[in-house]
């Protein structure tokens, strides 16, 4: 398989504003890419990059194996772009904006396009201006999506989505990949992240710190337990598991977070009667301030 976005060593700053520091990253042919980091980390600017609506402070960054600089009409060409603002023409309708894209890009059929309208619920009548921010957005999406394009970068696709699209969107974006297709998006939402992609870029004050396989960054990351038993039990068992930290107990209850394996504390609690067992895993937040050394807040400035 192809590599289909390449970064070398790509800085933006803005004057003396950070943007991005020495990004280094890899997207396979093929692959969902999660880019995830909190508010101000540098993700929009990334993007806006690989499109060439910025050009790089230096470093270098590679779409297709063409250069972003010098080759930006032929790799826009080959990608749907879903921009973090998605605001055009507020004047038209969703449908006659779709028309408009569809004659730019030499499509004939608008049929995928009424199909992904109709799967997101988007309304293609109204125009615009008189849309929600998450109505605007479906439109978004189905104008980056229904030319088929090999590569799709999503800034933030899933922003002012109602629960239920969301989930339809990143069913599409699994049928993307079904078909071949590459699929970059930006997030600050741990839990979509981990549900589509397969791998995850993590990147903080402007710098990628870290990409995994999604599966490396859910598995590393702890969880927090709370187990009700019908009756007060022996604590400290539990309490001497390895990997168990911030350990309360309050009767029959106990509440610990848990590094590690998951096994040895089941079967433990397996030996008393549970009424209740809550396993939830850590906020993006504290992922990053467990792992990143980071606030995971807005870091802008
Ligand atoms: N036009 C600009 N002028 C000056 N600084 C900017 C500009 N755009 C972005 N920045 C700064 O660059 C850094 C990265 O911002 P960017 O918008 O890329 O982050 P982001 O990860 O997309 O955040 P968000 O999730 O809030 O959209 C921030 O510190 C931001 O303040």
């Amino acid at each position: 398989m192809g590599v289909v976005i390449k970064t070398e060593n790509l800085t933006k700053t803005y004057g003396r504003s950070r943007g991005i520091r020495d990004v280094g990253l890899s997207v396979e042919e093929g692959e969902v890419f999660g880019f995830l980091g909190p508010n101000g980390a540098g993700k929009t600017t990334t993007i806006r990059v690989l499109l060439d609506f910025l050009h790089p402070t230096s470093g270098r960054a590679e779409v297709f194996g063409l250069d972003t600089v010098k080759d930006s009409v032929r790799i826009r060409a080959n990608v749907g772009n879903l921009p973090g603002e998605f605001a055009l023409e507020d004047r038209l309708t969703g449908e006659q904006l779709l028309r408009f894209f569809a004659r730019l890009r030499g499509v004939k059929d608008l049929g995928y396009a009424y199909e992904l309208a109709e799967r997101l619920g988007a309304d293609l009548s109204r125009p615009m201006r008189r849309l929600s921010r998450g109505n605007k957005q479906k439109i978004g999406l189905v104008q980056a999506m229904f030319h088929r394009p090999p590569l799709l970068i999503l800034d933030e696709p899933t922003g002012g989505l109602d629960p239920l699209v969301q989930e339809e969107f990143l069913k599409i974006v699994r049928e993307l990949r079904g078909e071949g297709r590459t699929v970059f998006f930006s997030s600050h939402v741990l839990s979509e992240v981990e549900r589509v992609c397969d791998r995850v870029g993590i990147i903080r004050d402007g710098e990628l710190v870290d990409v995994e396989p999604t599966d490396a960054l859910i598995n590393k990351s702890f969880r927090h337990v709370r187990l009700v038993f019908d009756e007060p039990v022996d604590p400290r068992p539990f309490r001497a598991l390895e990997g168990v930290r911030s350990f309360r107990a309050e009767g029959p209850e106990l509440s610990f977070t848990l590094y590690g394996d998951l096994d040895r504390m089941v079967k433990l609690a397996a030996r008393h009667t549970l009424v209740n067992m809550e396993y939830e895993r850590p906020s993006l937040e504290e992922i990053f301030l467990t792992y990143y050394g980071g606030s995971g807040r807005n870091n802008d400035g």
